[in-house]
């Protein structure tokens, strides 16, 4: 394990930011914290970096412990949010800048400075902007630069925080795909903050969920996504449809209405939040079923990135509630809908969790 993060604790005043955090970050992975904002995300990644100190806890890297080291002798490279180059500085001096800082006896010489340089100007593929200056690169372009600057004195770990934050969506999604295969290329051992899910979802080898400076889950992309451990990671990871409900007898009371449900483990009684991916409800036109929640359609997208149908319901209590269900186009023009029509929602796959007062579910205002 090349990053051992160890019971840190971290307050600012009275407000606790990180409770108790302990965390592995395996070697050449590229890792990411997730979570909503004020999570921890930041204060994590920079006791990491030792920009900031823990009240308690420790950081080792590669076995050896870093809590008291300071942040220059810790061998991080960042890349923050806002694009921190030197802007009286050509792309060229940007890169070259930590090697040209460099104590004369660790100091390369200019030629292989320059080879260094070069080479990875080519490997975030802008070798032609080496005499530019970063006001005459895009957003994208400076971040691009600001990695390989990072990259430079060839640091054991690292750290990025929200890179992408400051760009639009589709230059943030070129990016994406870039760091992904730019990792694959060089396997740093690095840490990169996001709330954004999709982002986390795409990019990172393993993924490490926060709320509320605590760690709800850890794991591979798929494990967290596939398998979501709280309601919570459910909520945060994607679009969901939540239903609040109580179990009894097979089925799990809505209301008025009831979902069919089976589950040897759940007592009768026990109040739950079910949980269904957009993609996992099938839509009944026939209203007089006895199984699924009745929802009205308020809109139908047959076409576009994301086909879907766009539903409102009532939840237990009566409150207005939005569903959606993703379907291929020609199943929602097969269904016909039509606007306002009363319609059943039926799960195909459900993921239940027992209600208890402690549970947090991320984007539900009803709890
Ligand atoms: N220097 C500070 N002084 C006081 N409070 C702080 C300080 N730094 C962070 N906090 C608080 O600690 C909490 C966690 O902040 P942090 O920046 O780690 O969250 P985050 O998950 O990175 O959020 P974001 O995505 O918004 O950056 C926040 O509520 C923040 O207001």
């Amino acid at each position: 394990m090349s990053i051992r993060v160890e019971n840190i604790n971290k307050k600012f005043g009275d407000f606790v930011a990180l409770d108790n955090i302990s965390l592995e970050l395996p070697e050449g992975q590229l890792t990411a914290l997730l979570g909503p904002s004020g999570s921890g995300k930041t204060t994590l990644l920079r006791i990491i970096a030792g920009l900031e100190q823990p009240d308690s806890g420790s950081i080792a890297f590669y076995g050896k412990d870093q809590t008291d080291q300071h942040v220059s002798e810790r061998g991080v490279g960042f890349v923050f949010q806002h694009y921190a180059l030197f802007k009286h500085m050509t792309v060229y001096e940007n890169v070259a800048y930590g090697l040209t800082v460099k104590p004369r006896k660790e100091r390369p010489s200019k030629a292989e400075i320059h080879k260094k340089v070069m080479s990875l100007l080519e490997l975030v593929q802008l070798d032609w902007t080496a005499n530019r200056y970063p006001n005459q690169l895009s957003g994208g372009q400076r971040q691009r630069i600001a990695l390989a600057r990072a990259l430079a004195v060839e640091p054991k770990v690292l750290l990025l925080d929200e890179p992408f934050g400051a760009l639009d969506a589709k230059v943030r999604a070129e990016l994406r795909r870039w760091l992904r295969k730019l990792h694959d290329e060089i396997h740093v051992t690095s840490v990169f903050v996001t709330h954004d899910q999709e982002e986390a979802l795409e990019v990172s080898d393993r993924i490490v969920v926060m709320n509320q400076g605590r760690i709800e889950q850890e794991g591979t992309p798929d494990e967290v996504y596939e398998q979501p451990a709280t309601p919570f990671v459910y909520g945060f990871l994607g679009s969901v449809n939540l239903f609040h409900g109580r179990f009894e007898q097979h089925q799990i009371v809505v209301g008025a209405d009831a979902i069919e449900h089976r589950d040897e483990a759940l007592i009768h009684g026990t109040d739950v939040f079910a949980f269904a991916r957009p993609n996992e409800l099938e839509i009944i036109t026939d209203v007089d079923a006895t199984n699924g929640i009745l929802a009205t359609v308020t809109q139908v997208l047959a076409y576009g990135p994301q086909p879907r149908v766009e539903l409102e319901g009532v939840n237990e209590i009566g409150q207005p509630q939005h569903f959606q269900v993703a379907l291929p186009p020609e199943s929602i023009k097969g269904l016909a809908l039509q606007i306002g029509q009363r319609v059943r929602l039926v799960p195909s796959r459900l993921k239940v969790f027992e209600r208890d007062s402690s549970a947090v579910v991320a984007g539900d205002k009803t709890t």
